[in-house]
């Protein structure tokens, strides 16, 4: 079976920005897939092509790709590269190319009847990541709140999936309880979290009497994260919070006073993007997910730097970064290969495409970063609900950090 067709059309993300879907037919099967679209991006990402540009590219994918089988997945993501010519997708953009890459892998696992997840990850891709939620965000996904980028929780002590979201809509429900409660007024960011004019520490405070709660109620155990997302703190020579000024050794040193003081599970991007040597620092100094996201951004060069200098043990994976699922899978291959636990990870700018929810099964994730609420999240979130229910005795991912 071959590719007979293949469309982009302009759409709207979770942000009311227009971003490309790409459509692909074969047959009477057709399939497809957004782009989602980042606002802390790393700076070595694929590059965003403006959906201007939608017919020559068109043109230029469609010629290339039609005829070719929707199962060769490797031969249809090296001739979206060939044709691009370059390293980063600034010709063809890494949006255009991401979204005709996943439209295909989903048209072939529609052909074969396989859902994406199995027909990606095999009969023995059988377990289901944890989900990672925002809860409280600031940064560039809520200017004016916390200089933190993301306050995260996991639900590590739930038995299945359905539970452990549960657990995290609970802590969500809880903390805007909390703050109403301090007369503290909140209202949504970019993913979904609370976005409040309070210090980080008041955020590690409320997240701490919500899961507090959650614990009491159910049971059920709840850990907290943070994504940094440092690079963004970063003016060259200090990491710039709101209520202090810290150099690379002070941050360090400060990472590593907050995963103590709050027992973190989970840091993402404590350091700047080219700060490898702190990275490695910081994950010699804490007993925790030490997580790389605009450092690695999902490119198997960066990883493989990150490794040789033990920067990180986890790498975040989040398609759009790279441009095709050929060069995502190599990123999370080479990531486990070494050790490195892998999380997949939608952007703060989202559709309702499910896609990353069956990309977390089929590549055994050990959490997957998706918000909590809000229609483009839950559309992930429940997908994963449905492949648990679909799925013979599924198990959760054993969490090698607790
Ligand atoms: C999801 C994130 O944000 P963005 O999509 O804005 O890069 C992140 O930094 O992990
Ligand atoms: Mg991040």
């Amino acid at each position: 079976m071959v590719i007979e067709d293949l469309i982009y059309r302009i759409v709207f993300d979770s942000r009311g920005n227009r971003t490309v879907e790409c459509e692909v037919f074969s047959d009477e099967f057709s399939a497809r897939a957004i782009a989602p679209a980042g606002a802390s991006t790393g700076t070595e990402e694929a590059i965003v092509k403006d959906v201007s540009f939608i017919d020559e590219v068109q043109e230029k994918v469609s010629r290339a790709l039609v005829g070719i089988s929707v199962f060769d997945q490797v031969e249809v993501d090296e001739t979206l590269r060939e044709i691009d010519g370059t390293e980063n997708f600034s010709n063809i953009g890494g949006n255009f190319a991401i979204t005709a890459s996943l439209a295909v892998a989903k048209l072939a696992s529609a052909i074969s009847g396989f859902p994406l997840y199995a027909y990606l990850g095999g009969i023995f891709a059988k377990e289901l990541p944890y989900p990672l939620g925002n809860v409280i965000g600031g940064g560039a996904h809520a200017k004016g709140s916390t200089s933190i980028q993301e306050f995260l929780v996991i639900p590590v002590g739930a038995k299945d999936f359905f539970t452990a979201q549960y657990a995290n809509t609970m802590v969500h429900k809880k903390i805007k309880e909390e703050m109403n409660a301090r007369g503290i007024f909140s209202a949504k960011g970019d993913e979904g979290a609370w976005a409040a004019q309070i210090s980080d520490e008041m955020a590690f405070e409320i997240i701490k009497a919500a899961i507090d709660g959650v614990r009491d109620e159910t049971g059920i155990e709840v850990r907290m994260g943070i994504d940094v997302a440092a690079t963004e703190l970063w003016d060259g020579e200090r990491y710039v919070y709101s209520d202090k000024k810290l150099t690379t050794e002070e941050q360090i040193a400060y990472m590593a006073e907050l995963s103590d003081k709050y027992d973190l599970l989970y840091i993402e991007d404590p350091l700047h993007e080219n700060d490898f040597e702190g990275f490695a620092e910081l994950t010699k100094a804490v007993n925790c997910m030490v997580c790389g996201d605009d450092i690695f951004v999902t490119n198997i060069k960066r990883i493989q730097k990150g490794i040789e200098m033990g920067s990180a043990n986890t790498v975040l994976i989040k398609p759009n970064q790279i441009g095709t699922l050929t060069d995502t899978f190599r990123a999370v291959k080479l990531s486990k290969e070494n050790g490195y636990d892998i999380v997949v990870s939608h952007r703060s700018g989202e559709t309702e495409d499910e896609t990353i929810a069956h990309l977390s099964v089929a590549f055994n994730a050990t959490l997957i970063k998706t918000g909590v609420v809000g229609g483009e999240r839950i559309a992930k979130l429940n997908e994963l609900i449905r492949i648990e229910d679909e799925m013979n005795k599924p198990s959760m991912v054993k969490i090698k950090w607790i």
